[in-house]
Formats: C-alpha cells, structure tokens, sequence
C-alpha cells in the first residue's frame, strides 16, 4: 500500500466548474516526487484537491492508516501574533508532541540558523528565512508524507544545500515526498519520480526515462516535457 494514492477525476474551486481533471498518481514510503508544469498548470490545485481543501472533487484519495502528512504551502503562512518559537509551542500542543519534542526542534532550527531569530514574530523575517521557518515547522512534527510547494524559492546556496541534504534525510528515515518545483535540473537530479501537469490534466507520470519517453521530449530533457501555453484557459 502507497502512502497516498490519488485518483482525481475533476476538482475545482466552485462545485461542478473543473480546473483539473483525470490525475492519478501514488506516492511510497521514501519516495521522491516531483510535480512539474508550468504556472497556472494546476500542480497546487492538486494539492488542494487531494488534501480536502477544494469545495469540488470527484474522485478517491486514499492515504496509509494512520499517516500523517507536513504541508508547506507556496508563500509561508504565519500566525502574526505569535513568535517562531511559540508556533513550535503551539504544534507540540496541538498535535500532543510532548515537552521532549522541542529540543529537537532547537536541533532542526540551529541547522536552519535560525535559532538566533526565535523569539521574534515571522512576519519581520526576510522572504528565505520565513521559507525556512516553514521547513523548520514541517519537518518537526515528523510527517510520514512530506508535501512542498516550490521550496527553493528565496532560499541562498547554502539554505538550498541544507534543504537537499534534510530532504536526503528523511527519505532514508522512510518519509515520502512530493516536491512542486520549476527548478528542473535539481528534479532530475533528485526525484525518484515525476508527475508532469499541463492544463489542469497529467500529462505524463512515472520515472524520468518513462515520462520522457511519455512526453516525446526527444532531446530528453525535462524542459521539452513543459509546453509555453501551458496555462488554463478557462
Ligand atoms: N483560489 C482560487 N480560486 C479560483 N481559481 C484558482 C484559485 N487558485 C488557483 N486558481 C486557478 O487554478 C488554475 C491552476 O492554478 P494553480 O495554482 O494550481 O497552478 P500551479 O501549477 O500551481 O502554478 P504556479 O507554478 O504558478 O504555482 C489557474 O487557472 C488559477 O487561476
């Protein structure tokens, strides 16, 4: 049994108006997924849709029995009242982690270098540090499935390291990944798998060799699955 396996047959954000269709794909312990497409393909909508948070979805999404999931959305979402370190406070409440939990939390946020910044609100950090307050946030409640939304954006050369190498890591630790990413080169160079989006519909699914081959992209390379009007036009 996959960790999740999704087969959407429309989703949209009104009922019966569809902005995807016909997307099936599954996801495995240790698995990393890229999903790939241009703006406005409907990778995030995907997303939505298979989380439960769209008001329209035909279709059958099953998860492993007791999983949980770490969402990191495009742009960080922070609750302005509260500092970084009490919204590590709040999900060790919320999501019963235990007092113990937080010295690993120190241990994800000193890697992140952010552990300097902690009693200070989110919303004053720059655009990577809030990205990597996102990461921090995500990885410490110890998601079975991981599911990130263009996570290098904003980050600098040595973020983006730390980020590859946490993502090396929980693969080993058995953690399944989806991965949203425009950055082509590191997908190739990372992903188990692929998902390629195009106008609201998959396109193509499977290893690289398998949805290059599924794309016709006859110089073999990611680039030539992604068509330009790629976008829907609704
Ligand atoms: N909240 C919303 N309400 C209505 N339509 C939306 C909403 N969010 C996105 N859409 C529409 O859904 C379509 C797919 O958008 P989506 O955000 O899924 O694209 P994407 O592939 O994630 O693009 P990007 O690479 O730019 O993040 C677009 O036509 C977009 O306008």
């Amino acid at each position: 049994m996959s960790l999740l396996e999704v087969n959407i047959k429309q989703a949209g954000y009104k009922t019966n108006v569809e902005t995807i269709n016909h997307i099936q794909f599954s996801i495995k312990r240790s698995e990393l997924v890229g999903m790939i497409g241009s703006n406005g393909a409907g990778k995030s909508t995907t997303i939505k849709a298979f989380l439960g948070e769209l008001p329209y979805l035909n279709g059958e999404i099953k998860r492993e029995e007791g999983s949980h999931y770490s969402y990191i959305p495009e742009r960080p979402i922070f609750y302005p009242e509260l500092t970084l370190w009490e919204h590590f406070e709040f999900v060790t409440a919320v999501e019963e982690l235990g007092e113990s939990s937080l010295s690993y939390a120190k241990e994800i946020l000193k890697k992140f270098r952010l552990i300097d910044r902690i009693h200070e609100f989110p919303g004053t950090f720059s655009k990577g540090m809030q990205q990597k307050g996102m990461i921090a946030l995500a990885l410490f409640t110890k998601p079975d499935l991981l599911i990130i939304d263009e996570p290098f954006m904003g980050l600098d050369p040595g973020s983006t390291k730390l980020l590859l190498n946490m993502l090396e890591e929980e693969r080993t630790k058995g953690t399944g990944i989806l991965m949203c990413t425009h950055i082509l080169d590191t997908a190739q160079r990372i992903c188990d798998s692929f998902i390629i989006i195009e106008k609201g519909t998959m396109k193509a699914a499977g290893t690289f060799d398998e949805v290059i081959k599924q794309c016709g992209a006859e110089d073999g390379s990611l680039y030539s699955c992604i068509s330009i009007e790629d976008e829907i036009n609704e």
